[in-house]
């Protein structure tokens, strides 16, 4: 009952990542199932981070492959191409632990920026654009139906004018995640995206994602510390300690395997049943 190795989106095979003397991932090999929202956790230091930047091209890794799959068939060597040809082609998008948007620019502003890539290219490079030609304003129309419909479904189109700014914590880390949407990824890596959340604004991010999971028919993968985020809405979950993959299975698999346990509490899989008894657990 593994059904992530079925028709992965993503394989992570033999991953490694040196840093001079520090093996910060070694030979780490899991799958992100295609349609899944997989979790990948760990303690502090783990790798979790670096895993994402091999991913997404900030870091090319010291050995192993990284096969990306498409819906349509089309495969990329994701270590073998540059990070911005891994979003633009391979469609894979990311958000990070710090919210990164343009805090200036309004929301409808901080979605076009999205679509900066597609618009450009419409517009043969500016020239078109400049004259307003059909082809170029068709692409601009979609790009504003695509931001628009991005900011209905995280409940923020009242607020399409305002700069991203004044938004509330929650709000900002929907919008990150719907302006990564309107560049139509197949993979959506998330880098802790529940951190300093309300329950309330943690119930609107889980939702979200599985309404991107189950509508967008996109792949999710995300690193959390939260685990009622995860254990809730996780298809898969991967953990790393110390760079390697100590567990791999369904939420329930991975809370019951002492290994994990051990790695949280930060002691050897022996003592586990003592600690747990000494903290109440
Ligand atoms: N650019 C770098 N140069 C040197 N060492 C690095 C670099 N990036 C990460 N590391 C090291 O690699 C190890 C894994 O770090 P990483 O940030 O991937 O862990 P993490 O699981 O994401 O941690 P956290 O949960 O705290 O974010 C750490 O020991 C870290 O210090």
């Amino acid at each position: 009952m593994t059904p992530w190795n079925d028709n992965p989106v993503l394989k992570v095979e033999h991953l490694t990542m040196r840093f001079g003397g520090l093996v910060a991932i070694n030979d780490l090999s899991f799958n992100v199932g295609r349609g899944d929202i997989t979790a990948l956790i760990g303690p502090n230091g783990a790798g979790k981070t670096t895993v994402f930047n091999c991913i997404t091209g900030f870091y090319k890794p010291t050995e192993g492959r990284l096969v990306m799959k498409q819906k349509k068939g089309d495969s990329f060597l994701l270590e073998r191409m540059p990070d911005f040809k891994i979003s633009a082609r391979a469609k894979v998008a990311r958000t990070f632990q710090n919210i990164r948007l343009f805090g200036g620019m309004t929301l409808l502003e901080n979605l076009m920026v999205a679509q900066h890539n597609p618009l450009m290219l419409a517009s043969g490079m500016s020239v078109a654009g400049i004259f307003g030609l059909a082809g170029y304003r068709q692409a601009e129309t979609e790009a504003i139906d695509r931001a628009k419909y991005w900011l209905n479904r995280i409940g923020l189109i009242a607020r399409a004018d305002d700069p991203a700014a004044d938004l509330p914590y929650g709000d900002q880390r929907r919008l990150e995640i719907a302006r990564a949407m309107c560049t139509g990824p197949e993979i959506l890596c998330l880098d802790e995206p529940a951190a300093g959340l309300n329950p309330k604004e943690s119930a609107e991010l889980n939702a979200l994602l599985r309404f991107i999971r189950d509508e967008h028919d996109t792949s999710v993968l995300l690193i959390e510390h939260d685990m009622s985020v995860v254990m809730e809405i996780s298809d898969h979950v991967v953990v790393l300690d110390y760079g390697e993959k100590i567990s791999d299975g369904t939420p329930e698999e991975v809370r019951n395997d002492p290994a994990v346990i051990a790695a949280y509490l930060g002691v050897a899989d022996e003592e586990v049943e003592v600690v747990e008894e000494e903290v109440g657990l």
